[in-house]
């Protein structure tokens, strides 16, 4: 809109000062209303996925392109300085187009008023002056050999700056070793839950997730292997939750997961499912040695805060832990 508003009111004011036809200002706004309609109906309906670039950037230039060679094609006595909006079209391309693909899109709007050029040679010979038109297709030709290269080391820097910016976030919010959100991120995140809840949403279940006998792994295999075993377990629980739960790692051997579930009944399915994948996987490195969690839960009370939610799952993790290990607790009886 930002963009489509200035165009708009330029080519009324135009059209009003007489250097374009009446009919055609409405005619061409409207089809080109209906043509980004189009793009806008894609991205909306999520068909745009589908596609090779989602973004479209070639495909809306490309239409653009053809837009303004129309305009070109009319403009007669403005036609150099309509030149300029194809200058603008390949500013868009800054947003996610490589060099080469830019030096098509500049290609592409020099060949588009060549075009416009021959039309307007062969069918109104008397309106234009070919040597000014080739000159100025020259100079345009020229800017946008220049513009395209230096709006693509543009594109490739935003590139390398949002790529390096999801690193950063990356390395604040996780864990290095498991992928899994880090302590801190957790915090946060549990601290949004609790406000969530305390505003009417719906409860959810909080479980502290520890791997059984773990020093002894690192004792008899060494740390490399323990490491091994934290991100396969990590990948192993993450793999058994559904979309919208939640881990992190709490500490060494910690894990912490928010379960969307009303109260501890429910969770109990997600947790044995969590229990039963760990106690399943099979580590080359181990040899017949097996992995085993224990699971300590609890759910959301009103007014809990985030030590006293993590305070109780602690203590069903220690009844856990304490009841034999690889099972699961939770801080008040289950009804099965
Ligand atoms: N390899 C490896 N070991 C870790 C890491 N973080 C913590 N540990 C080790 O995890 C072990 C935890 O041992 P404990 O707290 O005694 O617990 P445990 O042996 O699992 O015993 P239970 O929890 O009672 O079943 C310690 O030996 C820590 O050194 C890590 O990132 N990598």
């Amino acid at each position: 809109m930002a963009v489509y508003l200035p165009c708009a009111l330029m080519l009324l004011m135009v059209t009003w000062l007489g250097f374009l036809p009446r009919w055609f200002t409405p005619l061409w706004l409207a089809i080109f209303t209906v043509t980004n309609t189009v793009f806008y109906a894609l991205i909306k309906s999520g068909l745009n996925l589908r596609l090779n670039d989602p973004s479209m950037t070639m495909a809306q230039m490309t239409v653009a392109i053809a837009a303004v060679a129309v305009i070109l094609y009319h403009a007669d006595a403005i036609r150099g300085g309509m030149l300029m909006l194809l200058l603008v079209i390949l500013l868009f391309g800054v947003l996610r187009l490589t060099t080469v693909e830019l030096l098509a899109m500049g290609a592409l709007s020099s060949a588009a008023y060549a075009l416009v050029i021959v039309l307007l040679t062969t069918r109104k010979p008397q309106q234009i002056e070919p040597s000014v038109e080739w000159t100025q297709w020259a100079t345009l030709t020229a800017t946008l050999a220049v513009m395209g290269p230096l709006v693509g080391y543009m594109s490739h820097v935003r590139r390398r700056l949002s790529e390096s910016l999801r690193t950063i976030k990356d390395m604040a919010e996780r864990d290095a070793l498991t992928g899994a959100f880090n302590r801190h991120h957790m915090g946060e995140m549990l601290d949004r839950e609790v406000s969530r809840c305390e505003r009417g949403a719906p409860a959810f279940v909080l479980l502290i997730a520890d791997i059984d006998h773990f020093k002894h792994i690192n004792d008899s295999f060494g740390h490399l292997v323990g490491d091994l075993v934290l991100k396969r377990v990590a990948h192993a629980m993450r793999e058994a939750l559904r979309k919208g739960d939640y881990m992190a790692r709490y500490g060494g051997e910690e894990f912490v997961l928010l379960i969307a579930a009303n109260d501890l009944a429910e969770s109990k399915v997600a947790s044995e499912r969590l229990r039963v994948q760990v106690e399943r996987l099979r580590i080359p490195e181990l040899g017949r040695h097996n992995i085993t969690i224990s699971i300590g839960g609890t759910v959301y009370r009103s007014g809990d805060t985030q030590s006293t939610l993590l305070g109780r799952a602690d203590a069903a993790l220690y009844r856990a832990k304490h009841s034999g290990r690889n099972r699961v607790e939770c801080d008040t009886p289950l009804a099965e």
